[in-house]
């Protein structure tokens, strides 16, 4: 990658995730100011904010970079897209990223399978970061979950209990059905040839080991940022795997690193465990 600083575009800036990403961008935090830069403030079609210098918009001084709804007209002012809104809308700046050869972060949660086959797809072309959780903790937890899953998920009953603030569009979270994959991939991997299926017959099972046996209850309270809870209650004990994230910042500079990583040239499709090399630490 040229020594150029990286450029980000931000998406959904008038949003919580928009608004920490450029504020963690723009007011220097050191581990960023070196390496990357605001190259375009976006938001949603003919928002009034349109034209607002994006400085004024997180109570700093003026950038020079106006607020626009028109990627056609920013598309040269940046490398990667940093993108946390709503699913419909991030499929579209996902296909802008591919016709423009750019490459984008989606922090976005809430998409449907449709949703996903369309950035699986697209991962061919340019390089994607897509993770439901950008914080290093959840990062950490996903990884021994799947070892501890193979070693007592079979003798346990195994929830997930996730609380956000009652902002919060989609239900369950991103992260939750994250861990509930992450599971029941590792129960099958240990009755890989006897999976409960509703579709098989009745003499094929063996140990649950379907989504419907990892149960993910929701809670929608006050202004938690997000948090999340794996148990597995076996015989005699049970294990309470947490993670309560407090300030957005962890998902901006999980997002912002994540940019970096990518950078401009990258091609494929990866996660928060890629970018901070959590399989040569485990
Ligand atoms: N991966 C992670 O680490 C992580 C962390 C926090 C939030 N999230 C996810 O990021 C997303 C945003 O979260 P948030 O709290 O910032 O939400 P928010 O509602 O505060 O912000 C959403 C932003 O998207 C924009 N938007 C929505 N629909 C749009 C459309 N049709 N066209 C253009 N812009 C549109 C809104 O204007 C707003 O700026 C959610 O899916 C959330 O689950 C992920
Ligand atoms: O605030 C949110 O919305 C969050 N969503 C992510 C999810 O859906 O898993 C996690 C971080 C906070």
């Amino acid at each position: 990658m040229s020594d150029a600083l990286l450029r980000i575009a931000v998406t959904g800036v008038t949003g919580r995730m928009g608004k920490e990403i450029v504020t963690c961008v723009v007011e220097g935090e050191k581990q960023f100011s070196q390496e990357i830069v605001l190259g375009a403030a976006i938001t949603r079609l003919n928002a009034k904010i349109c034209g607002m210098d994006v400085g004024v918009l997180i109570n700093n001084d003026t950038l020079g970079i106006e607020i626009t709804d028109n990627l056609e007209s920013i598309k040269d002012n940046f490398d990667v897209l940093v993108d946390f809104t709503a699913p419909d809308i991030s499929i579209e700046y996902l296909k802008f990223c591919v016709n423009n050869n750019k490459n984008i972060v989606i922090g976005t949660t809430g998409f449907n399978q449709i949703h996903k086959n369309l950035i699986l797809n697209a991962s061919h072309k340019i390089g994607i970061v897509f993770s439901s959780n950008f914080s290093i903790g959840v990062a950490l937890i996903s990884k021994l979950l799947h070892k501890i899953t193979q070693i007592i998920g079979s003798t346990s009953d195994i929830s997930i209990i996730e609380t956000h603030h009652n902002r919060k569009r989609d239900i369950p979270s991103g992260t939750s059905l994250t861990m509930q994959n992450i599971i029941v991939n590792a129960l099958r991997s240990i009755h890989s040839n006897k999976i409960m299926d509703s579709n098989l017959d009745s003499t094929t099972y063996s140990s649950a080991s379907s989504y419907n046996d990892i149960l993910i209850h929701s809670i929608r309270a006050g202004d938690v940022v997000g948090e999340h809870t794996v148990l597995f209650a076996g015989p005699g004990e049970r294990l309470e795997i947490t993670h309560k994230a407090s300030d957005r910042l962890i998902f901006a500079h999980g997002a912002l690193r994540a940019a970096f990583w990518i950078g401009r040239d990258k091609i494929g499709l990866f996660d928060i465990s890629d970018i901070l090399e959590m399989d040569t630490l485990l």
